[in-house]
């Protein structure tokens, strides 16, 4: 397919507000694509690269390039290309990236060259574009949008689920079912303000211990163990306690879903980046197991010896859960089968308190009664944290003064907007520790679109975790309401930005006082 076509599409999905005519386009695109060019054509449209950095700021892509009379590239060649810019380095890297990408946009016509910099420079494209392609899919094959969603769900991309649904027709779809070794995206929840909250909501219930690790899925074969993140990357290597740990379960074969935590002697969690570390890091993982030994807590179960357990409401995985995993390595859980009743009430509010007590940093409540959801951030997951966080994306950064001199320090952040642009609700440089000032200034350098003497505006893709007071009106930012104390707790890189807080949960927040 050329770039053209998929630039033209791109623009025409934009200019559109009918759900059904961006449809339309969406699935005539899909028609004339090779299933091979499915999933970058997705990437593409949802304004995402595949290389997600290629090393090039906007000073560079700025310049003016005489454009190509006639189209001709197309988009597995845009792809080739850009690999090949990302994959550049060692001295004269910049010179050679610049000379890389001058050649890529001369080989593009005027409306491609807008796409391809749009692209590079991290313009906000479509909101929701997945759903839309997932439609899109649906009606350029004759597939149910709801059986290509569940595929996705359990195949863990819609590039992969759209390459076979064009290479297959609607029959491949059946071939997605939950396999041992091939992860699915963990379930999600929703924040809720207070346990009593979360106990209207949710009805009978358990309310479990809220571990602030990493997210695992771990799967076991036989001998075979592996361990995917909750973004889907593979960390079995970096965690042998854990393999060792499966290794002893009783079932052959399961996958479970659970948090990687590391414990201090007396019981009490060690902080989070502790873990992040160790996981981050190449150092050498038996040296690393000696000095921070971590161990995985399992909070669900998605298959066991062969049963593919989803489908089951949370008590009867819960129940299998317990059969095959011993309690030390299962979270804490209090089952609330009837949160009418005060006496209940009162044992989770104590359940939670003593979560805290015990250094968690808040508890998890589950819908008895709910499927598991792969990917999804249904509502019968609710978090209660007494901090409220909030993951925002990084709109521009200011140079620091004093100690702070030639660091990139205040940052300006932003939530989502339903268009997938970004709406300014403060900023902060406070808890920012000096590791953390030299590793965002080398970022956000990177991510630079312009500079100002003030700072950097930078393009809208690092998220980073934000601890706050409380939301309240301002006539300063663009939607009224800022954030009350902001404060930085960590960067969030397994978060892309479209995952980012959105204006609206801010503006319930404030609602909510
Ligand atoms: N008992 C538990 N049940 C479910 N998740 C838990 C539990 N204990 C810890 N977690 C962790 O809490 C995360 C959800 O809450 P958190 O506030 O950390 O959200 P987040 O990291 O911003 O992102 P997300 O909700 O998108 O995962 C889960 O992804 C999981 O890693």
């Amino acid at each position: 397919m050329l770039l053209a076509e998929l630039a033209e599409t791109s623009g025409d999905v934009a200019a559109t507000s009918a759900r059904s005519e961006k449809t339309r386009l969406l699935a005539r695109l899909f028609r004339d694509a090779e299933p091979a060019e499915a999933p970058l054509i997705i990437t593409y449209l949802a304004g995402r690269l595949p290389q997600r950095r290629i090393g090039v700021g906007w000073s560079v892509l700025k310049e003016p390039r005489p454009p190509a009379p006639e189209p001709r590239l197309s988009v597995l060649e845009v792809d080739a290309a850009l690999g090949a810019i990302a994959a550049v380095s060692g001295t004269g890297a910049l010179a050679e990236r610049k000379r890389l990408v001058g050649a890529l946009l001369e080989a593009a016509t005027e409306e491609e060259q807008r796409f391809l910099l749009g692209l590079l420079s991290g313009e906000p494209r479509q909101g929701a574009l997945d759903a839309l392609a997932v439609e899109g899919l649906a009606a350029a094959t004759g597939a149910e949008p709801a059986e290509v969603r569940r595929a996705v769900m359990l195949g863990g991309s819609l590039g992969g689920v759209a390459e076979v649904l064009l290479e297959r027709g609607p029959a491949a779809l059946a071939d997605f079912r939950l396999r041992v070794g091939r992860p699915v995206l963990p379930m999600l929840a929703h924040t809720a303000k207070s346990v009593d909250e979360a106990l209207d909501k949710l009805g009978p219930c358990a309310v479990e211990e809220k571990l602030d690790g990493i997210r695992v899925q771990v799967h076991r074969d036989g001998d075979s163990v592996r361990i995917w993140t909750r973004t889907l990357d593979e960390i079995t290597d970096r965690l042998p306690e854990v393999t060792e740990a499966a290794r002893a379960l009783t079932a052959r074969s399961a996958v479970l879903d659970g948090e990687v935590i590391a414990l201090r002697e007396d019981g009490r969690p060690r902080p989070f980046q502790e873990v992040s570390g160790r996981v981050g890091s190449r150092a050498d993982v038996s040296a690393a197991r000696l000095s921070l030994p971590l161990s995985a807590v399992f909070f669900d179960l998605l298959s066991v010896d062969g049963r593919d357990l989803l489908e089951l409401p949370a008590s009867a995985r819960h129940a299998e859960l317990a059969r095959v995993v011993p309690e030390p390595l299962r979270v804490r859980r209090l089952e609330a089968a009837a949160p009418e009743t005060e006496e209940t009430r009162r044992a989770v509010r104590e359940f939670a308190a003593e979560t805290l007590e015990r250094g968690h940093e808040g508890v998890v409540l589950k819908a008895l009664d709910s499927v598991y959801g792969a990917g999804r951030r249904g509502s019968s997951w609710l978090k209660v944290k007494p901090v409220h966080t909030l993951d925002l994306v990084v709109l521009a950064a200011e140079w620091g003064h004093g100690r702070r001199s030639g660091k990139l320090s205040n940052l300006h952040l932003g939530a989502r907007r339903p268009d997938g642009s970004f709406a300014m609700l403060g900023k902060t440089f406070k808890g920012l520790t000096d590791r953390l000032l030299a590793w965002q200034t080398e970022r956000l350098l990177e991510l630079a679109t312009a500079r100002e003497p003030w700072g950097v505006v930078v393009r809208p893709e690092l998220v980073v975790e934000i601890a706050f007071d409380g939301v309240q009106r301002s006539s300063r930012y663009p939607e009224g309401i800022t954030l009350r104390f902001a404060r930085v707790l960590r960067y969030r890189e397994d978060k892309q930005a479209s995952e980012a807080d959105t204006v609206d949960a801010v503006r319930a927040l404030h609602a909510g006082g």
